[in-house]
């Protein structure tokens, strides 16, 4: 396990560039690093571990299960924020600011930063280290799992994420109600690789379709996983997220429903997904419900008290469908993958512009993907779920 003394901030950070430049020399001999963090199944000894108050005014310990890898490296801190334009107008929201290594460079060169970190002891190591500094009044932590924090108003998004969060964070920020410049995070290379892939890539899915839909993403740099301490086992990569200015005009939990669909399978071809029992099935009692939900709303006498009443109608309707009725549906969805060349195509070779166009034919002919009664009690979507697999 790493143990850091944070007694001074200046005492932390010497130790930080200490502990990296042994982890280089190490890894000058020998390819792996050794520095070593919590792993999640050692959290509850640790932290047993960590109470002590000895331990508690004496060591810091990175735990793995928080993403705490620490980016020590100067350069590359100066190269994150000289990329990411910062205005001396902007506020900079950055997740998981740890101990303020790019927190620092950031309140130098923006207005304010508004940092969300979940570790209440990086958040007090954070506060003396900027306080030091005297750029304490420019900056604004909340303590918190940014996945649960309502997000401030930003101009521009730069951090160094923890990088279990990546794909609910990412779909947060490119899907939530603040509009903003941009987003330069620094990620797991395969991560980062999959944001950038292009149709017909192997990385791509639905991950880059969802997040293409409404931003532009490009490649900033490479990051060695030796520039971190401890060492993670993976290289990172910076990129950097441009919410786009025109996005298309498509219902979101209807396209969402409909890539979980398309990439359920993403080296199948559409014809074999569409074609499956259960799939087939599924659509039919969604088709049900959303020509229910229509024949309901022009109803001069809908009252919200038979929703329930309707809904387990639907429901017994649905799984009572015929051999037939199935039938009939199934060669209407090949009919309209067919009719728009789609049949044979794999899902992770289409533009968004094809997969969009596809989901138009589906809509027109009264196949939906998502549950339109759902969709009428939520308020909102539900981010993660834009990203789930
Ligand atoms: C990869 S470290 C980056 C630290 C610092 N920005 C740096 O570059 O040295 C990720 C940080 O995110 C914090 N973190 C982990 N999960 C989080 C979450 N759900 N919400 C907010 N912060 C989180 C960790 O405690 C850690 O400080």
């Amino acid at each position: 396990m790493l143990l850091l003394k944070p007694k001074s901030t200046q005492l932390c950070l010497s130790r930080l560039i200490f502990w990296q430049n042994c982890l280089r020399n190490l890894s000058t001999t020998s390819s792996h690093c050794s520095g070593k963090v919590h792993d999640e199944e050692d959290d509850d000894k640790d932290q047993k571990f960590c109470d002590t108050k000895e331990n508690q005014q004496d060591h810091l310990y990175l735990y793995k299960s928080k993403g705490q890898h620490l980016l020590t490296n100067t350069r590359i801190l100066d190269a994150i924020v000289r990329r990411s334009n910062v205005r001396p107008t902007d506020t900079v929201l950055e997740i998981g600011p740890g101990t303020g290594n790019l927190t620092v460079k950031l309140l130098e060169a923006a207005k304010r930063v508004v940092a969300i970190e979940i570790d209440k002891r990086m958040v007090d190591i954070l506060h003396k280290r900027v306080a030091e500094k005297g750029l304490q009044d420019r900056l604004h932590v909340i303590c918190k799992d940014a996945m649960k924090a309502e997000f401030p108003q930003f101009d521009l998004v730069v951090a160094n994420i923890p990088y279990g969060i990546s794909s609910p964070l990412v779909a947060k920020l490119v899907y939530g109600r603040n509009p903003f410049r941009s987003a330069t995070l620094l990620l797991q290379k395969e991560f980062a690789r999959r944001l950038l892939a292009k149709p017909g890539d192997s990385e791509f899915n639905r991950l880059a379709v969802n997040v293409k839909l409404v931003a532009d993403v490009e490649f900033v740099m490479d990051v060695s996983k030796r520039e971190f301490l401890p060492c993670p086992k993976v290289d990172s990569s910076v990129v950097m997220i441009r919410p786009k200015a025109q996005v298309p005009d498509v219902n979101l939990d209807e396209w969402w429903a409909f890539t979980r669909t398309c990439f359920s399978k993403k080296n199948k071809t559409l014809g074999a997904t569409f074609k499956q029992k259960k799939k087939v099935m599924e659509l039919l009692k969604l088709a049900k419900t959303a020509m229910a939900c229509k024949d309901y709303e022009s109803d001069d006498d809908y009252d919200g008290d038979n929703e329930q009443e309707k809904t387990d109608e639907e429901d017994g309707f649905a799984s009572a469908a015929s051999d037939l009725e199935m039938t009939l549906f199934k060669e209407k969805i090949v009919g309209i993958l067919r009719t728009g060349g789609f049949e044979d195509k794999r899902p992770s070779k289409l533009s968004n512009e094809e997969l969009l166009h596809l989901l138009f034919l589906f809509n027109q002919a009264g196949i939906y993907f998502h549950d339109h009664v759902l969709a009428k009690g939520s308020d909102n979507v539900e981010f993660a779920a834009a990203y789930s697999s």
